[in-house]
């Protein structure tokens, strides 16, 4: 578009001039010129994307890098606390069953949130900073803690050295904790916010099975771009015959912009390929993912409803966002999550694969067939569960989860 356009253009309903249009509105803005011609102009997320994928890849290699180091001063007694079975506080969220133990996990993760907060600020120096995270430095800033706290801060300077693009004074541990507490914003429907989510399946990184670093953009209340990177998950796929395949490489990452389409990579850097949903349209040839967690998602209404699918695959279990990337590229064809009563979801734990999985070509919703609605702030408001599948199977996954319920809420 030249400068001469801009001058004679004007978005249509709105009285603000285009440039201010131009800056702060998303997506697809109609403008008419003066002799009523319309024209769309897309908006796009380019640099956000790039500043996205390098803060989540960065991320990535942080969280290998803590699963192969201490942050205790005990390996020892760090490995007895990461095996002992992970419990529930009141807020169902996993944390070991002593403080410390909380410490260990939740420090790693507030680790992953630092430097992606880092990485975003260096890359977008010129637009305002929102992030709605998972972590913040409570725990951290316990006298009990400083000599968790160092060693983040030390991984966190060691990684940002080690990519090399920053020529910044090491961060101290007061930078530390504030990068963490940048993710304090409460979202929303106006403006830009990044939604992240700095080890989603704390569970399953804690096994050393599937876990994902989530980063999204909401703009306007919309998810606009999404990141997952997923350190464990092979870029073969998990579903059929993966365990006969000769690629056992792990490490994949997938993007999506809006209106762009939704891509994968190596966590190493191999060339994208564009990923598409699977095209399956005989819900008896589908596969599902679950949770793994049973605590995170009722496992017997998941069977029920596949049952009434004729599914004959057995569910996928695996832990985190990991499961809407690997529905986008076609690894299994339905997922279904069904918290119990009283849980509350989050959007960090499903921005980012909600953009991945539906620019991929599938559809997301809750268990009445609602869109989800990432404009209100940190939580979901979802009629029971979340489905996700391709457009030709949704009709009668929704059928058959209608019915489910029902007899569900008749049995009780
Ligand atoms: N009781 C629960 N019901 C549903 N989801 C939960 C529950 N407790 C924690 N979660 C969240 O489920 C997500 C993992 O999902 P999945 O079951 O698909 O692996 C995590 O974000 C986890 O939160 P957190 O990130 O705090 O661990
Ligand atoms: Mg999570």
């Amino acid at each position: 578009m030249t400068g001469n356009c801009l001058k004679i253009l004007t978005p249509i309903s709105s009285s603000k001039p285009l440039l201010f249009s131009l800056l702060s509105k998303p997506t697809k803005t109609q403008f008419k010129t003066s002799s009523s011609f319309v024209l769309s102009v897309k908006m796009s997320y380019h640099k956000e994307l790039a500043a996205a994928k390098k803060a989540a890849s960065l991320a990535a290699q942080l969280c290998q890098a803590l699963n192969s180091c201490s942050l205790s001063p005990s390996c020892k007694v760090q490995k007895v606390l990461l095996q002992s079975d992970v419990q529930s506080k009141s807020d169902k969220s996993p944390v070991t069953v002593a403080d410390y133990g909380m410490l260990v996990v939740s420090g790693r993760a507030a680790c992953s949130q630092a430097l992606v907060t880092f990485v975003l600020e260096r890359e977008l120096p010129s637009e305002p900073f929102s992030l709605v995270a998972e972590e913040d430095s409570t725990d951290l800033r316990n006298d009990g803690a400083t000599d968790t706290l160092e060693r983040i801060t030390k991984l966190v300077n060691e990684t940002i050295t080690s990519d090399g693009s920053y020529s910044v004074p090491t961060l101290s541990t007061e930078d530390v904790l504030k990068a963490i507490d940048s993710g304090k914003s409460e979202g929303g429907s106006a403006g830009r916010h990044w939604v992240l989510d700095p080890i989603d399946g704390t569970k399953g990184f804690v096994r050393g099975d599937q876990y994902a670093i989530a980063l999204a953009l909401l703009d306007e209340g919309k998810v606009v771009l999404g990141v997952l990177a997923c350190p464990n998950l092979p870029l073969a796929s998990i579903c059929g015959d993966y365990d006969k395949s000769s690629n056992n490489e792990v490490g994949c990452l997938f993007y999506a912009e809006i209106g762009a389409g939704t891509y994968m990579q190596s966590l190493n850097g191999s060339s994208p390929v564009k990923v598409q949903v699977t095209a399956i349209e005989n819900s008896e040839e589908a596969s599902f993912f679950e949770s793994y967690e049973k605590a995170h998602s009722q496992h017997d209404l998941s069977s029920s409803i596949a049952k009434k699918l004729g599914v004959k695959a057995p569910p996928v279990r695996i832990d985190s966002q990991v499961k809407y990337g690997a529905l986008s590229r076609g690894d299994g064809a339905i997922y279904m999550r069904f918290p119990r009563e009283g849980y509350r979801e989050k959007i960090w734990d499903h921005a980012a694969g909600c953009i991945v999985v539906t620019e991929a070509g599938g559809i997301i919703s809750d268990a009445a067939g609602n869109p989800l609605d990432f404009s209100k702030g940190k939580y979901l408001d979802l009629n029971v569960g979340i489905i996700v599948t391709n457009q030709k199977l949704m009709p009668k996954l929704l059928k058959a989860v209608k019915e489910s319920l029902e007899e569900q809420s008749s049995s009780l």
